[in-house]
């Protein structure tokens, strides 16, 4: 780890104590995280950065399981199993913070572009692509007025409905990895056709992230699709 690296490090460690800090007390941050109050105290004041391993706790470890556990705590499941998860998906800045923890958790290849589908993984995308300094992408189900070439992926839902993505072919370089990521994964058709998508594209896949995954199936079907990393922030 170089030098920018290892501060760009302390100070997520220092926004996830932050955002701990809003609903605790230090007494409480101490239990939490296991760290003393007083430490605890100067780095969210800013008068100490954490040491690296601390801080590699704090984003990988603590941050994790604080940020799901946020995140549990945001969205909502109706009677039918339905998630309702525009809490999340509308707060950038809880995104932003989302986004370092989970590229230090699920050891993600670093990729030339995080790959979406329109609407709701496009938050979460622009977080991640931010965090990498990389593109943002996202496939639509409708063609981009004035693009010439797209690359398309097309599938015969469950439901029978056949459903087609679209994205414009410059959008992805051969050679080039792609993280996929969306807001949510059930039946890992969306999942399946942005994977479509990266293969027309002759890119790698660098990993497959959901903020929620509602059940085990898309994550399961993702996993036969990939070697790479595959995984979710939560469950429902
Ligand atoms: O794993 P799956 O069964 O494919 O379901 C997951 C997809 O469903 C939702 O999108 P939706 O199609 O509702 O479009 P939206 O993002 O525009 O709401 C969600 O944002 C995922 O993209
Ligand atoms: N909001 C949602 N909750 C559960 N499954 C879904 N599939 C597509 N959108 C969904």
């Amino acid at each position: 780890m170089n030098r920018a690296e290892k501060a760009a490090l302390q100070l997520r460690a220092v926004d996830v104590l932050r955002m701990l800090k809003e609903t605790r007390t230090y007494d409480e941050l101490a239990e939490t995280t296991g760290l003393p109050a007083g430490d605890l105290n100067r780095y969210v004041n800013g008068h100490v950065l954490p040491g690296t391993e601390r801080a590699r706790e704090v984003v990988e470890d603590i941050g994790r399981e604080a940020l799901a556990a946020e995140l549990d705590a945001r969205i909502r499941v109706d009677d039918e199993g339905y998630v309702d998860n525009s809490g999340t998906v509308f707060d950038q800045s809880f995104l932003d913070l989302v986004a370092p923890v989970v590229a230090n958790a699920f050891e993600f290849d670093r990729p030339d572009v995080v790959l979406t589908a329109a609407t709701d993984g496009i938050t979460l995308a622009a977080s991640l692509a931010s965090y990498y300094g990389t593109r943002c992408a996202y496939a639509k189900k409708s063609k981009e007025t004035a693009v010439e070439e797209f690359i398309e992926a097309r599938q015969r839902l469950q439901s029978g409905i056949e459903l087609t993505y679209y994205l414009p072919a410059a959008a992805i370089d051969a050679g080039e990895s792609v993280l996929v990521v969306d807001d949510l994964i059930r039946s890992g058709e969306t999942q399946e056709l942005l994977l479509d998508i990266v293969e027309t594209s002759e890119a790698e896949v660098a990993g497959v992230f959901a903020l929620i995954a509602a059940g085990e199936d898309g994550i399961r079907r993702a996993r036969s699709r990939t070697d790479a990393p595959v995984g979710s922030l939560t469950s429902v």
